[in-house]
């Protein structure tokens, strides 16, 4: 059976997703607004399944803080060609559809068990190197008896070099022909592997970072073996190439192992092994903006790996780096407040706009939030990165320490500068509007609703959406709320019956998180 690519779909609209909350962070707005909200049950409550694992239950709010009829989606595919799950909260479910879900579960699940794929690899490793053919039409290594069912394919051969390289050698995931597989650079991938080890790190759980674990192990090779890695990723062609305790078919919006309990085993051996080594997690998970879901998955790691630990462990979370746009910030800081923003821009192969080197909006918009302290790790002076001794981190060169707000105030690589009246330090392009009483982008709709919004559910000017006191009661009532973009036809039959299809196809590219200004 051909390991299918299972559906990682989030990724095409990030790349215009993330744009477009460059844009929306330049005019200055704040992401704050009507949308739709992931709503994380409390613990132990199931939600229905996709052929992802269990699904994210949506909801929309509207102003004045009440929320639409709730539905479920799958927490992983974005795109309706991916994965068309859709069910009222409330729908009464009948037994026969339950059933044909369930067969439809079933069929759609990846049928390569991990195990399978490694003797797959092994007999393919054994073979002569005129026989070692993969196929880039299905993305599959071919064992000998294979190779006739695919004599209408491009096929090609490829050697030690290639198999030790399956990020070269895949195809990167993408849909909708957008580059979705944002693969690290050489350089962004040498540096996160110097500074863990610098930190005497020796293990490393990749989570969505398939290109990291392959230059993790082939450095490892170098090092006899010192430092281990396990995979942790949605797509399962990976799984060809790795022993099963080095990959695991996972999804990070909901902390599902495809393989089950075999699977979810392998990374609590991992974290168990580590009693004594120092083991780190490195997630870059596409940009969509999931961001509860993402930090309740890595919770849950954290979890583990405290479980597992000796018991004078007091941390709360397992060190971690997580990889992701720097106007997150916010968002990632209320769910995990233990993590800190980093000025290191992270590159990508395959990104056509973010390159090391450019200026301005060209710059990569992705940095690293991390728990261990700012001040270890150590950015490349080679590259324009210093250290401030009063921030005790390490910041990007044009990042000045402004003394009036005692910080190195730059979030987007730019540098910033102070304003007396609104007495902090802000972008570059802002200038001062007495009308609104802040600062601005020049041609901002002055004095306007836009610019003097308030608070989305109350309307207070004294405060945002999510400082609302209606919003922490809702969040009292134990959900975990998130901005998120659903589309697909059932959803939107969701977003027409409400009455706000039009403004939610605006939505579906709203940032989820402030501007960090
Ligand atoms: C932005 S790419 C990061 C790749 C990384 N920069 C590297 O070079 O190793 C996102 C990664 O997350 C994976 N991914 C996407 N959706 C996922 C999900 N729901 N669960 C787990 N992994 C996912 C993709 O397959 C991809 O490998
Ligand atoms: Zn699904
Ligand atoms: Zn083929
Ligand atoms: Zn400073
Ligand atoms: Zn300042
Ligand atoms: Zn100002
Ligand atoms: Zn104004």
């Amino acid at each position: 059976m051909v390991p299918g690519v299972s559906g990682v779909s989030r990724c095409d609209s990030e790349l215009q997703s993330v744009r477009f909350e460059a844009e929306m962070e330049e005019s200055g707005a704040d992401g704050d607004g009507p949308g739709l909200e992931v709503v994380l049950p409390e613990e132990g409550r199931e939600t229905p399944r996709c052929p992802h694992g269990p699904t994210l239950l949506f909801a929309k709010v509207c102003k004045g803080g009440e929320s639409s009829r709730r539905f479920f989606a799958c927490s992983a595919c974005r795109d309706r060609k991916d994965c068309n799950f859709f069910q009222w909260e409330d729908e009464k479910v009948s037994e026969a559809r339950l059933q044909a879900r369930e067969a439809e579960n079933r069929a759609k699940r990846p049928g390569t068990a991990q195990q399978d794929s490694w003797s797959r690899f092994v007999k393919f490793c054994g073979l002569g190197a005129h026989e070692q053919r993969f196929c880039l039409d299905c993305q599959l290594l071919l064992l000998p008896a294979e190779v006739a069912s695919h004599a209408a394919h491009s096929t090609r051969l490829v050697g030690a070099a290639q198999l030790r390289r399956p990020s070269l050698l895949l195809r990167p995931l993408d849909n909708k022909k957008s580059q979705a597989q944002f693969l690290f650079t050489e350089r962004s991938a040498r540096f996160l592997l110097d500074a863990l080890a610098a930190r005497g790190f020796s293990r490393l759980l990749c989570v969505g970072a398939p290109r990291l674990q392959e230059l993790a192990k082939l450095r490892s090779q170098e090092q006899d073996g010192a430092l281990k890695s396990l995979l942790l990723d949605i797509d399962s062609r990976y799984a060809q190439f790795y022993r099963p305790d080095e990959f695991c078919h996972y999804n990070m919006f909901n902390h599902h192992f495809f393989g089950g309990e075999a699977s979810s085993g392998v990374l609590r051996a991992f974290l168990a092994e580590s009693a004594g080594e120092k083991v780190v997690m490195v997630a870059d998970p596409p940009f969509g903006g999931l961001v509860k879901p993402l930090a309740s998955s890595f919770s849950r790691i954290s979890e583990l790996w405290r479980k597992l630990q000796p018991s004078d462990s007091s941390a709360a979370l397992i060190p971690m780096v997580w990889i992701f746009p720097y106007f997150f910030e916010p968002r990632i800081l209320e769910c995990l407040p233990s993590l800190t923003m980093l000025d290191y821009q992270v590159d990508y192969d395959n990104h056509p706009l973010y390159k090391h080197g450019k200026t301005g909006r060209k710059q990569s918009p992705v940095r690293l939030f991390t728990n261990i302290p700012a001040k270890d790790v150590v950015l490349p002076k080679d590259e324009g990165y210093r250290f401030c001794s009063v921030c005790e981190r390490y910041v990007w060169s044009l990042n000045k320490h402004c003394s009036k707000c005692n910080l190195c105030p730059s979030k987007d690589g730019r540098e910033w500068k102070h304003c007396s009246a609104c007495e902090r330090c802000v972008k570059p392009s802002w200038r001062h509007c007495q009308a609104c009483g802040r600062c601005a982008l020049p041609d901002h709709p002055c004095g306007s609703a836009h610019a003097a919004r308030g608070c989305f559910l109350c309307g207070s000017l004294q405060h945002k959406r999510r400082a609302c006191p209606a919003s922490a009661a809702r969040r009292k009532n134990r959900f975990l709320t998130e901005g998120q973009s659903v589309s697909g036809e059932n959803r939107a039959k969701a977003k027409r019956k409400s009455g706000a299809a039009r403004r939610n196809r605006k939505l579906s590219l709203q940032p989820v998180a402030s501007a960090g200004s």
